[in-house]
């Protein structure tokens, strides 16, 4: 007999829809354990999914979804909702390369109603539907789902002021758990956590179900005795009231029958409201709930072993390198300071924030801010190194351009996650950087070739005056052992790797080791560019002297990057060389392993020896052009 009886009835909500509401307790079981184990066999996001189960299946069950809205923010909690939503089945491919994203994605189904990765999205997103809903006075209902976390972004305050001024039919679910990946920090959160540690959460839960089951006549009226119960008790339902909410709560998130019963008088509501879910991160599975930063996002495992313990001897990542480099840097360096957006693992910045807790700072998810909170740093002769992903600092771009760049502040820019990233897909590669980057005066743009030059390039960026960014990929790199050296590079000069004949391939940082081997199977000449801004004009003339053609290999979008770059330096020192620029091209990369996403956008070394093959076939006949 199958273990999943219910969830195997349920092809769409509309099947959910059905069930007694007795059922729902044992269909979020069942919801939970086939989660669990799916993400124990494929790897992915866990814990949130796993503090989400009853909050999923209460709002499908509500909502008339996908006429209703329901917008998730960041989306990696989205796992029980696409299972409820058709794809029971995919979700064991979830991030391979044929199967679905682990985020909602539009076009992958009607019930995602907005495609997200990055968070705190979400009630900007939804008060645009329902604003748009209110236009076309069709009575569909929007609910925005946000975490804690979520909720630390600029954007999400943004949008309950806007809400709370314009106020359409929105209802938010505050889904607080106190987690981000780490501890959430922020004043906000603080006054939450203490809040449920006074015991008043205990108190409101039994009050606010007598006030429901007390409640006979029209929905108003309940939301009237729930604001007046509410009202001066509570120091966040002030805050939201002061922004022009409702607030409902606290209410227990993984009682599915006490969420129905809430939900559904909210659901009968109008105006902006917010209802506040006490949840806990990683549910049901007692070794996530034990450590949910492990659980948020995991590879495959056995769920009666839990995940596996690092091993010393793995080979370093790029961010082991960055973190070691850090740490080493900070000993020597009495005003170095970490930064990270809510990133402290991801980012490499745990043994820092544990050996240096006073020149450590987790801004929340608040990139705008950490962005220009280094540059105040930097005012005062600190020395602070923002730890960001490629990604993640695209939220912070006028902050990079106004507060930094212009103002040509000494800020390190750590920039972990570039190029392609893996399962995450489309929302997390850090394909723009070169682009973003390279474009702003002041900045100095490396890119490392390898591990040693990674951390050369890390001391070189903080001897600079003026910012300066180091961009490598998730993951390792070549597998060169770095030195505890803090050596820096000459800046703007690029590394002759080896001579040949006919062709130069100019290599920016990861593209460096592939381009070695096409470089030895061509004869080819090869440079390590090593910066691409400033570049080394005094090396792209003498290749373009001596050689017929030449070859620029990036893993950033070929649109604005470091091979642009290149072309504008030649086209002003009047050098027509033969021109090849490999990079990324003008689309979005979907999910899947790393190397699968290289091979498919050409940028492994099969990929780059057939590109230059087919071009040099091509351009034969015409030596002038470019391509
Ligand atoms: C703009 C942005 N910065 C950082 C991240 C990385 N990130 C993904 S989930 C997450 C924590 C979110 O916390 P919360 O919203 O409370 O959700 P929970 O995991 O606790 O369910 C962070 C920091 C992101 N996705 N987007
Ligand atoms: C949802 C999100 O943004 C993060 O959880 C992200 O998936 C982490 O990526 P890494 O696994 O590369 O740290
Ligand atoms: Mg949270």
């Amino acid at each position: 007999m199958s273990a999943y009886p219910l969830l195997e009835g349920i092809d769409e909500p509309a099947h959910l829809r059905e069930l007694p509401q007795t059922q729902l307790p044992r269909l979020s079981e069942q919801l939970r354990d086939y989660l669990l184990n799916s993400v124990a066999r494929s790897g992915g996001h866990l814990a949130a999914g796993l503090g989400a189960v009853e909050l999923t299946v209460a709002l499908h069950y509500v909502l008339n979804t996908p006429y209703d809205r329901l917008v998730w923010d960041v989306g990696h909690q989205c796992y029980p909702h696409k299972i409820l939503t058709g794809r029971r089945q995919e979700i064991s491919r979830v991030r391979k390369i044929d199967g679905p994203a682990g985020f909602p994605v539009r076009d992958e189904s009607p019930y995602d109603t907005f495609g997200v990765g990055h968070s705190s999205t979400a009630i900007s997103a939804a008060l645009g539907m329902a604003l748009g809903s209110r236009n076309r006075d069709d009575g569909r209902k929007t609910c925005a789902v946000i975490g804690d976390g979520g909720l630390t972004a600029g954007e999400a305050f943004e949008a309950l002021n806007h809400a709370g001024d314009v106020r359409p039919d929105l209802l938010v679910v505050l889904n607080d758990n106190e987690m981000s990946i780490s501890e959430n920090v922020g004043a906000l959160n603080k006054t939450f956590a203490r809040l449920l540690a006074g015991g008043v959460y205990g108190n409101m839960r039994a009050e606010a179900k007598n006030v429901l089951e007390r409640m006979p006549g029209p929905m108003r009226d309940f939301a009237k005795l729930a604001e007046e119960h509410v009202k001066g008790m509570l120091v966040p339902g002030t805050f939201f009231e002061e922004l022009g909410f409702q607030y409902f709560g606290p209410v227990d998130g993984h009682d599915v029958d006490e969420l129905v019963t809430v939900l559904g008088r909210l659901r009968e509501m109008d105006g902006p409201r917010i209802l506040h879910c006490v949840t806990r991160k990683g549910k049901g599975y007692a070794k996530a709930e034990a450590n949910p930063i492990a659980y948020h996002g995991v590879k495959a495992f056995d769920p009666a072993a839990g995940l596996k313990a690092a091993t010393e001897a793995a080979p370093l990542t790029y961010t082991d390198v960055f973190s070691q480099w850090l740490c080493d840097m900070a000993e020597q360096e009495p005003r170095l300071w970490g930064v990270t957006p809510a990133m402290r693992e991801g980012s490499g910045l745990v043994a820092f924030a544990e050996r240096f807790p006073d020149r450590y700072l987790d801004t929340a998810i608040a990139e705008q801010h950490a962005v220009t909170l280094c540059g105040g740093l930097a005012c005062e002769g600190e020395k602070p190194v923002l730890a960001i992903y490629s990604t993640f600092l695209q939220r912070g771009y006028d902050q990079l351009i106004h507060d930094i760049a212009l103002q040509n502040l000494p800020v390190v820019f750590a920039l972990d996650r570039a190029g392609l990233v893996g399962a995450d897909g489309a929302t997390h590669h850090g394909m723009f950087d070169f682009s973003y980057m390279r474009c702003l005066p002041n900045v100095t743009v490396m890119a490392p070739a390898d591990e040693r030059e990674c951390r050369q390039m890390l001391s070189t960026a903080l001897a600079i005056e003026g910012p300066a960014s180091v961009r490598y990929p998730r993951g390792r790199g070549p597998g060169t052992v770095p030195e505890t050296t803090l050596e820096t590079l000459p800046v703007g000069q690029a590394q002759i790797r080896r001579w040949g004949q006919g062709i130069a391939l100019l290599a920016f940082g990861t593209m460096v080791a592939p381009a070695e081997t096409v470089a030895e199977e061509l004869d080819a000449t090869l440079v390590n560019m090593r910066f691409v801004k400033p570049l080394d004009e005094a090396c792209i003339r003498e290749m373009a002297e001596t050689h017929d053609a030449i070859v620029i290999l990036e893993e950033n979008m070929v649109a604005g990057g470091a091979g642009s770059a290149v072309a504008e330096t030649l086209a002003r020192l009047d050098l027509r060389p033969r021109l090849l620029q490999i990079g990324l091209a003008d689309h979005f990369v979907d999910h899947g392993e790393r190397d699968e996403q290289l091979a498919l956008v050409g940028l492994d070394t099969d990929g780059i020896r057939q590109r230059i093959h087919d071009w040099r076939d091509r351009t034969v006949a015409s030596p002038a052009t470019s391509e």
